[in-house]
């Protein structure tokens, strides 16, 4: 969401933030629903005083005038009624156009349509080189029986897996491994349901657009959320936090369910797309200062890349086109991790700073030092998500007998072990 007077004092780039986000919003439509939304509230006023004058020269009027005083204090109530219920029509409409309306990306995003037009930033730790034929991520869980991949589709259908053996136990682990990491560097450890009210995927942003991608759950009226990033952004909506509580910092863990509407076709072999992952979320509340943004932008990152250099995980990180960054981004860097068996690096984390676009719609606010009450700025990005994390674990750390050697990183979580 963007602040109406921004609009109006940036039109220019609004439209070109539509433009290069690709996405279908008419801006004057929007414009000028705000200005009759105005008019009518403005006459609802008019109408309300005009009423209220009548009824005050009522109890003094005489017997003879007191009838056409009446009638008249009662058409103005009739016409204030009657706009009220267009206004609420045109307030509706208004908070519909309002919720497509993108955040305005930074400069620095490659302007394009989607992911081809993203560049690498820079690139950490050398791609392996194999003296032997290596296998890939499926062909080594089942030499070693560390899933099962078959039994499992027949019981919930594509796109589920279930780790068995010592994988089952390092998955665990390594979730708790990456809330350590991130509880170690400030962030709040917090568990959250997946399960949410549509408010919540509104306020995040997965709302309007992308229904179709979200399980729902009718009887309940709710949704599972994909991300950690929907209950966290929604968890102090309606608050005005003191800002010398700022910045909220959590570590959010939750399942997360995903339909993958899209992705049909993609991914479909093994443990990078499924329907239902783990995920280990850093989020951020912070003032709204454009350079504050920008300094946790890069701690995230950092985090996560640290815990990539600590699983000795060749990685890029990539600068994400307006048009691949979503919605509501201002800025967004993935981080791709190297996939032998692909022969390419696949995203296994994103960061993004929202600036107060999420904020507006999760109504996340707080007051400041000058006691002014202000729309907050949230930044979020991947900790660890598993099994996607395993592809890349298990691939390039894989001998020629078909084991995989922990990195030391590691080894304390599976009792000191070498090999996985
Ligand atoms: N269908 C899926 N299966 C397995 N892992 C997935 C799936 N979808 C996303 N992920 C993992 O979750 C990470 C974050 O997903 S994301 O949509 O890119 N971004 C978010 O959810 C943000 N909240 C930052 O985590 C991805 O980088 C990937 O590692």
């Amino acid at each position: 969401m963007l602040g109406m007077d921004f609009i109006k004092a940036n039109r220019p780039t609004v439209e070109r933030a539509i433009r290069d986000k690709g996405v279908t919003l008419d801006l004057d439509a929007l414009l000028a629903l705000d200005g009759d939304a105005r008019a009518l509230k403005t006459e609802i006023d008019n109408l309300r005083a005009s009423r209220n004058a009548i009824s005050a020269r009522f109890k003094d009027a005489r017997p003879e005038e007191k009838a056409a005083l009446g009638a008249e204090a009662k058409a103005a109530g009739a016409k204030a009624s009657e706009l009220e219920a267009q206004l609420g029509a045109k307030e509706t409409e208004l908070k519909q156009l309002m919720l497509k309306l993108p955040g305005i990306p930074w400069d620095g995003a490659p302007v394009g349509p989607d992911e081809s037009f993203n560049t690498v930033i820079r690139s950490e730790g050398a791609v392996p080189k194999f003296d032997f034929e290596p296998l890939d991520h499926v062909a080594l869980i089942e030499k070693n029986e560390w899933a099962d991949l078959s039994r499992i589709v027949q019981v919930s259908g594509s796109r589920t897996y279930c780790l068995k053996g010592r994988l089952a136990l390092l998955e665990t682990k390594l979730m708790g491994w990456a809330l350590d990491r991130i509880a170690a560097a400030g962030f709040t450890p917090i568990t959250v349901p997946a399960i949410a009210r549509e408010q919540a995927f509104l306020n995040q942003g997965q709302f309007p657009g992308h229904v179709e991608e979200t399980y729902a759950l009718p009887n309940d009226d709710a949704f599972l959320a994909g991300t950690a990033e929907v209950a966290l952004t929604s968890l102090h909506s309606g608050e005005i936090v003191d800002g010398a509580k700022l910045p909220i910092l959590y570590a959010g863990y939750s399942p997360c369910f995903r339909r993958e509407a899209g992705s049909a076709g993609k991914d479909v072999r093994g443990l990078l797309r499924v329907h239902q992952f783990l995920k280990v979320e850093q989020w951020v509340m912070c003032e709204a200062d454009e350079e504050m943004s920008a300094e946790w932008h890069a701690t995230l990152l950092r985090l996560a890349e640290d815990m990539l250099q600590a699983m000795e995980i060749p990685y890029q990180v990539i600068e994400t086109s307006t048009g691949d960054m979503g919605l509501g981004k201002y800025r967004m860097n993935d981080i791709e991790s190297w996939v032998p068996s692909l022969d390419k690096y696949r995203e296994t984390h994103s960061c993004s700073t929202l600036h107060d676009w999420q904020a507006r719609r999760a109504n996340l606010r707080y007051r400041d030092a000058e006691g002014k009450v202000r729309f907050a700025h949230t930044l979020n990005n991947t900790a660890l998500a598993s099994p996607r994390i395993l592809v890349p674990l298990l691939e390039n750390h894989q001998t020629a007998d078909g084991r995989v050697r922990l990195p030391a990183a590691l080894r304390d979580l599976m009792g000191g072990d070498e090999y996985l």
